[in-house]
C-alpha cells in the first residue's frame, strides 16, 4: 500500500520505517528540513536501537521530504504521527495537530484516503481532526468532500528504547473507526503483523511464541480514551510499587522481594513494578496530566491518577532528602549523577528525573556532575545551562565526590569497575536510585549501599 507518515518523531519514523520494512511504499513528510536531510541521507535522528539497521533495509521503498503535495495525494493511508506537548493547563497542545491536518486536508486527491490518528489527543479529537480536513479539502477543492476521506485513530503503545520491536510485535493494535472501508484498509495494511507471518529481521528475532496479535476494533472516543488509560494505569502501576517501598523501607521490608511476591498472581504481573527514582519521559506526565483535565471538563475527578502523579513527584525530592540525611549537609558537596536520559536506550530527556535532580542539588549548592553514556550530545544543545556540569568520562563523576546517584540503570554503568571507582571517591556512597545494583556486593567493595526504600 502507499503510506505517508506526517512527523519524523519516535512514533511517526517507527512507524513508517516498520511499515516499509513489511513491504509498503512510504513517503514521511516533517517540517524540520535538518531531520529530512539526515533521514533522506540514511542517517537516524533520533536514537534508537536497530532503527539505523532497519532504515538501510527499508531504504528503498522510503522517500522523506517536507513537501505535502509529494507525500498525500497518491497516498491510502496518511498517519498523523506529530507532537502533543502539555499546555500550562495539563491539556495537550494541538497547534501541530491542526496545522498537520490541515496541510493534508490540502492535498488529499486520491479517490479514498484514510487519515490515521497516532498523536495521542484528547478524547473528541478525531472528529475535530475530520472537521479541519474537511474545512481544509472544500477551501482547496472549492466543493464539498464527497467520501474521499475518512478519520480512524490508531494510538500508539510503543516504549523508546524498543521502540521497533514494540511496533513489529505488539501486544494489540487498536483501531477506532465507525467507517467499515477504513477497518477494512487497516486490516490490510497490518496484515503482516497482525499474523506475524513476515520474516523477522535477523538483528531482532520475534520474542518466543508470538502468536496471532489482537486487532482491537472501537468506536473513535474508546481508541482516545483506551490510549490515556493505559499510559495512566502504567504510569499508577509503577507509582504504587513506589508507595509501597516506602512503606517496605520503615517496616524492614525488602521492596524487591514485595514485587517479585505480588508480580507472580497473574492478575498483577511482574512488569511495571520496578521500584526507584520512578517514572519521565514525554508521555506519562503529559498524558495523565491531559486525563485529569479531560475529566474536568467534565465536572469529573480523577483522584488515583492525581494521587500517582504526586507520588511521581516525591520520589525525585526523596533522592535529595536521602543524600540530605546521609551527607548532613549539601552545599559544597560533590555529587555525581550516572544517567541522564529518562530511560536508558533512548538519548529522550523529556521530563528525565536527572534532569530535576541535578537542578535541585544545584540550588542547595551542592558541586554537580554528570553523566550519560549516549545522551550527552543531544545535552549539550538542550540544557546549555546544565553543560558545565557535564563530565566527559565516567570516572569524572566518581572522582573526588561524596556521593554518587545511579539515576538511568544503563547496562553500561551495572558493568562498571565499582571498585577501582570507590577508590576515587571521597567517601564512597552510592545512591542506587533504580534498585538495579548488587547492594551485598557493593557494600563488599566499601560502599555505603543507600536505596529509596532506605535498603
Ligand atoms: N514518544 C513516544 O514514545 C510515544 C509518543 N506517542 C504520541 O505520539 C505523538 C508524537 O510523539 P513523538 O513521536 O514522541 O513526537 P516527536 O516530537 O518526536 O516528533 C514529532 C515530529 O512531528 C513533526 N511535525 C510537527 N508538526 C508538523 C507538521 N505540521 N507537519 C509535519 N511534521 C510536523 C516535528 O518536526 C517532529 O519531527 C505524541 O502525541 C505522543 O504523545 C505515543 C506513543 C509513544
Ligand atoms: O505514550 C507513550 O509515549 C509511551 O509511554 C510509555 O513508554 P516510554 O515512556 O517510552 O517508556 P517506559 O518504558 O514506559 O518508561 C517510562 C518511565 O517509567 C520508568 N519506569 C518504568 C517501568 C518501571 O517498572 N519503573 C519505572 O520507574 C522508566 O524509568 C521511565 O522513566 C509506555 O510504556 C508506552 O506504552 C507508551 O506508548
Amino acid at each position: 500500500m502507499r503510506v505517508c507518515v506526517v512527523g519524523t518523531g519516535y512514533v511517526g519514523l517507527t512507524t513508517g520505517v516498520s511499515l516499509a520494512f513489511l513491504g509498503h511504499d512510504v513517503t514521511c513528510v516533517d517540517l524540520d528540513q535538518a531531520k529530512v536531510d539526515l533521514l533522506a541521507g540514511g542517517r537516524s535522528p533520533i536514537y534508537e536501537p536497530h532503527m539505523d539497521a532497519l532504515l538501510a533495509d527499508s531504504a528503498e521503498r522510503m522517500t522523506f521530504t517536507t513537501d505535502y503535495s509529494i507525500a498525500v495525494p497518491d497516498a491510502d493511508v496518511v498517519f498523523i504521527a506529530v507532537q502533543t506537548p502539555s499546555l500550562p493547563d495539563g491539556n495537550p497542545d494541538l497547534k501541530y495537530l491542526r496545522s498537520a491536518a490541515e496541510s493534508v486536508g490540502k492535498h488529499i486527491s486520491g479517490e479514498f484516503t484514510v487519515v490515521i490518528n497516532k498523536s495521542t489527543v484528547p478524547i473528541g479529537s478525531s472528529n475535530w481532526v475530520d472537521s479541519i480536513l474537511r474545512e481544509s479539502f472544500e477551501r482547496t477543492h472549492e466543493r464539498r468532500s464527497d467520501g474521499e476521506f475518512s478519520v480512524a485513530s490508531n494510538p500508539e503503545f510503543l516504549r523508546q528504547g524498543a521502540a521497533i520491536q514494540d511496533t513489529l510485535y505488539p501486544d494489540r493494535i487498536v483501531v477506532g473507526s465507525d467507517n467499515p472501508r477504513s477497518l477494512d484498509v487497516l486490516n490490510r495494511l497490518y496484515r503482516e503483523i497482525l499474523n506475524q507471518t513476515f520474516t523477522p529481521p535477523t538483528y531482532l528475532p520475534r520474542p518466543g511464541e508470538l502468536g496471532a496479535v489482537p486487532m482491537v476494533s472501537t468506536d473513535l472516543a474508546s481508541a482516545e480514551l483506551i490510549k490515556y488509560a493505559a499510559n495512566a494505569f502504567l504510569a499508577l502501576k509503577i507509582s504504587f510499587a513506589n508507595e509501597i517501598g516506602q512503606l517496605a523501607g520503615k517496616v524492614g521490608a525488602d521492596i524487591s522481594q514485595v514485587t517479585r511476591g505480588i508480580g507472580l498472581d497473574t492478575r498483577i504481573g511482574p512488569r511495571f513494578l520496578q521500584p526507584g527514582i520512578g517514572w519521565g519521559g514525554s508521555c506519562f506526565g503529559k498524558d495523565t496530566a491531559a486525563l485529569i483535565a479531560t475529566a474536568a471538563d467534565y465536572h469529573h475527578s480523577m483522584p488515583i491518577v492525581t494521587a500517582a502523579r504526586e507520588v511521581n513527584q516525591l520520589q525525585r525530592r526523596l533522592v535529595v532528602d536521602r543524600l540530605l540525611d546521609e551527607l548532613r549537609i549539601l552545599k559544597g558537596r560533590r555529587i555525581g549523577l550516572l544517567g541522564l536520559a529518562f530511560k536508558p536506550n533512548t538519548d529522550d530527556m523529556r521530563d528525565a528525573p536527572a534532569l530535576d535532580i541535578a537542578r535541585m542539588l544545584i540550588d542547595r549548592g551542592a558541586r554537580v556532575r554528570l553523566h550519560d553514556p549516549v545522551a550527552a550530545e543531544r545535552f549539550r544543545r538542550e540544557q546549555p545551562d546544565l553543560v558545565p556540569h557535564l563530565a566527559d568520562e565516567v570516572e569524572d563523576v566518581f572522582d573526588d565526590s561524596d556521593a554518587v546517584v545511579l539515576v538511568t540503570e544503563w547496562s553500561q554503568y551495572l558493568d562498571l569497575d565499582w571498585a577501582k571507582l570507590a577508590s576515587l571517591m571521597r567517601t564512597p556512597v552510592i545512591l542506587d536510585g533504580r534498585h538495579c545494583l548488587d547492594p551485598q556486593r557493593l557494600t563488599k567493595l566499601g560502599y555505603r549501599y543507600l536505596s529509596l526504600t532506605g535498603r
